[in-house]
C-alpha cells in the first residue's frame, strides 16, 4: 500500500509574512506536482491567513495538502515587527524547536493510512533545529533561504568578513569597499552589507545567529533560492561551490502563475496576506493615467518614526506625481493615528490603504514606479512586473538587495541611510519623469528574462522539475 503513495514533503517557514508568502507558493507548486504536503505554520500566522485570505479554498483543490499549526514561542501581543522582529529567532529555536521534535515523534512523522511518513523536510534556511532533527532521524533535508542569493552569500561569508575586520560595521568606514565576499568586490560598500552586520560588537546576537544559521546550510542535501539564473547567475555559481545541489526556482509567484496557466487551472487569488487587502486602491488606479503612479510600500515589518513619515510624505507630494501608499496600521512608532495633515495632503494626488493586493497593483498599467524597502518578495514582484524602483532599505537583506537593484541591475535608485524630503522629491521625479525611459527599458528587459525563466524550458522551470524528480527518487 505505502509503495503507491506519493512522496510527502514537510514545509516549515520562519512564520513571518515574507517567508510564509514564498513558502506557500512553493507548497502549491509541489502540490501541482502531486506531492503530499504538510505545511507547518505558527498558530499566529495561520489565524491571520484564515482571517484575510482564501487559503483554505485555494488549497482545498489539493487533497494532499495539510496545515499543521505550532507555537512561534512569542506571546500573542508581541508586535512581530520593527526592531523586535529578531525576538522570533531565539523564540523559535528554544520553544518551537523542541515542540516540533515532540510533534514529529508523537505523530510518527505525519504518517496516516493514506500518507507515508515525511519523505523530506524543506525548512527555512534559518531553522537549524529542523536540520538537527532531520539528521538525527535520517530524513533528507532541503533548506530554502527566502532572501536573495546575494544576501545569503554575504551572510555565508560573515566568518571571512569578521576575520578580515570588515565587520562589525557601524558608524565610520561605511563607504569602504568590501573585499571578503567573492564575486562582490568593486561595488559592495560596507553600508550595503546585510543589516545584521551593523553592530558594534561581533558578539551581538543578531550577527551571531545569522552567521551560524547561514553557515550550516551546506549540511542539507540540497537548497532552494527564490531567484533565477539571469538575475543572480554569478552569485548562484559562488554558492554552488559549497552547495552543489542548489535549485534557483524563482520568481516563485510568477512560477506558480505559469504552471497553473499551463495546466489550465483557474488562478484563485494566491495571496498569503496577514492583513485585509483593501481592493479600493485598484478602483483608484483604474482612474489614473498609464504609468503615472508611484506605489509606496515597505512590507510587513518596517516601522517608521513620525519624522521619517513626514519626510516621505513631503517628498512624495512635492514631486508632483500620483502615489498609492500602503501604511500598515502598526507601521508608525509612537503614533497610533495617521497625522491629520498627512491625510489631507494625500487626498490631492494620492491614495492610502492599510494593505494592498500588491502583485495586482504592481501589474496595473497605471503603476510606473515602486518606492520599496527592498524586501526580496517585493523586489522580485517588481522585477517580474517590469516596474523600476526607489529603494529605502530598513534592515536585513534589504541593504544588499537595494545595491544590486541600483548598481548591478540598473533597475532603480538607492536612497539607503538617508530620509530627506528634497532627495525623495528628486528621486521620484528622476524615476517617473527625467530618467523614466531608461529605467523602463531595463526593467522591461529584466521582466522578459524573469518570464522566460519560469516558462516551459526556462532555467527555473527546469530546476523545479529536477528538484521534484530528486524528491520523488527519495522514495524509489
Ligand atoms: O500592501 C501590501 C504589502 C506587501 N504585500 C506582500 O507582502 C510581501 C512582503 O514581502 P517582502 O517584500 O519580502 O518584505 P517583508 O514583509 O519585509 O519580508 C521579510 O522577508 C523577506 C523574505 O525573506 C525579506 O527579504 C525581507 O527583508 C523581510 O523583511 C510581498 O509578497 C508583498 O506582495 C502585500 O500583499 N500587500
Ligand atoms: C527576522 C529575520 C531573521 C532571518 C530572516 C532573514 C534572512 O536572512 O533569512 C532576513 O530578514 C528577515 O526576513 C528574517
Amino acid at each position: 500500500m505505502t509503495a503507491t503513495l506519493p512522496a510527502h514533503v514537510l514545509i516549515f517557514p520562519l512564520p513571518i509574512q515574507g517567508h510564509v508568502n514564498s513558502m506557500l507558493k512553493l507548497a502549491e507548486l509541489l502540490s501541482l506536482a502531486n506531492l503530499d504536503i504538510t505545511f507547518v505554520i505558527s498558530d499566529f500566522s495561520h489565524s491571520r491567513l484564515l482571517l484575510h485570505t482564501t487559503v483554505e479554498s485555494r488549497f482545498a483543490r489539493y487533497p494532499g495538502f495539510r496545515f499543521q499549526t505550532i507555537s512561534d514561542g512569542l506571546p500573542d501581543d508581541h508586535p512581530r515587527a520593527g526592531e523586535r522582529i529578531m525576538d522570533i529567532m531565539p523564540a523559535i529555536k528554544n520553544v518551537t524547536g523542541p515542540l516540533f521534535k515532540k510533534m514529529m515523534v508523537a505523530k510518527e512523522c505525519f504518517a496516516t493510512a493514506t500518507r507515508r511518513p515525511v519523505t523530506c523536510i524543506i525548512a527555512d534556511g534559518v531553522l537549524s533545529f529542523a536540520g538537527d532533527f532531520a539528521e538525527e532521524k535520517g530524513i533528507p533535508l532541503i533548506y530554502f533561504r527566502t532572501v536573495s542569493a546575494c544576501s545569503f552569500w554575504a551572510c555565508f561569508c560573515m566568518k571571512e568578513l569578521i576575520e578580515a575586520d570588515e565587520i562589525p560595521v557601524k558608524g565610520n568606514g561605511m563607504d569602504l569597499l568590501v573585499k571578503s565576499i567573492p564575486g562582490m568586490d568593486g561595488f559592495l560598500r560596507r553600508r550595503d552589507l546585510p543589516g545584521f552586520c551593523r553592530v558594534d560588537d561581533i558578539n551581538e546576537p543578531k550577527l551571531q545567529i545569522i552567521k551560524f544559521e547561514s553557515r550550516q546550510t551546506p549540511r542539507a542535501q540540497a537548497a532552494i533560492v527564490n531567484s533565477f539564473e539571469d538575475l543572480e547567475g554569478p552569485i548562484i555559481s559562488q554558492i554552488r561551490a559549497h552547495i552543489p545541489r542548489l535549485y534557483p526556482i524563482g520568481p516563485l509567484h510568477a512560477h506558480l502563475q505559469s504552471r497553473l496557466a499551463m495546466k489550465n487551472i483557474e488562478t484563485i487569488s494566491s495571496s498569503g496576506s496577514f492583513w485585509e487587502e483593501d481592493r479600493s486602491c485598484v478602483d483608484w488606479l483604474d482612474a489614473q493615467p498609464s504609468k503615472s503612479v508611484i506605489y509606496v510600500s515597505f512590507g510587513s515589518i518596517t516601522v517608521v518614526t513620525r519624522d521619517q513619515l513626514l519626510e516621505f510624505w513631503y517628498g512624495l507630494v512635492n514631486s508632483g506625481q500620483n502615489f498609492l501608499w500602503v501604511m500598515r496600521p502598526d507601521s508608525i512608532t509612537g503614533e497610533s493615528q495617521i497625522p491629520a495633515e498627512l491625510e489631507k495632503g494625500t487626498k490631492e494626488r494620492g491614495y492610502m490603504v492599510g494593505w494592498a493586493p500588491q502583485e495586482e497593483v504592481l501589474n496595473h498599467p497605471a503603476v510606473g514606479g515602486f518606492f520599496t524597502h527592498s524586501g526580496w518578495n517585493s523586489t522580485l514582484e517588481s522585477i517580474f512586473a517590469g516596474v523600476p524602483m526607489i529603494c529605502w532599505s530598513y534592515f536585513a537583506d534589504q541593504m544588499i538587495n537595494s545595491r544590486f537593484v541600483s548598481e548591478i541591475w540598473g533597475l532603480g535608485l538607492d536612497m539607503k541611510d538617508t530620509c530627506d524630503r528634497v532627495l525623495i522629491e528628486k528621486m521620484v521625479r528622476d524615476l517617473m519623469e527625467v530618467r523614466k525611459d531608461e529605467f523602463l527599458q531595463r526593467a522591461s528587459n529584466m521582466a522578459a528574462l524573469a518570464g522566460k525563466s519560469v516558462g516551459e524550458g526556462g532555467s527555473s522551470y527546469c530546476n523545479l522539475d529536477n528538484m521534484v524528480a530528486y524528491i520523488k527518487l527519495l522514495i524509489a
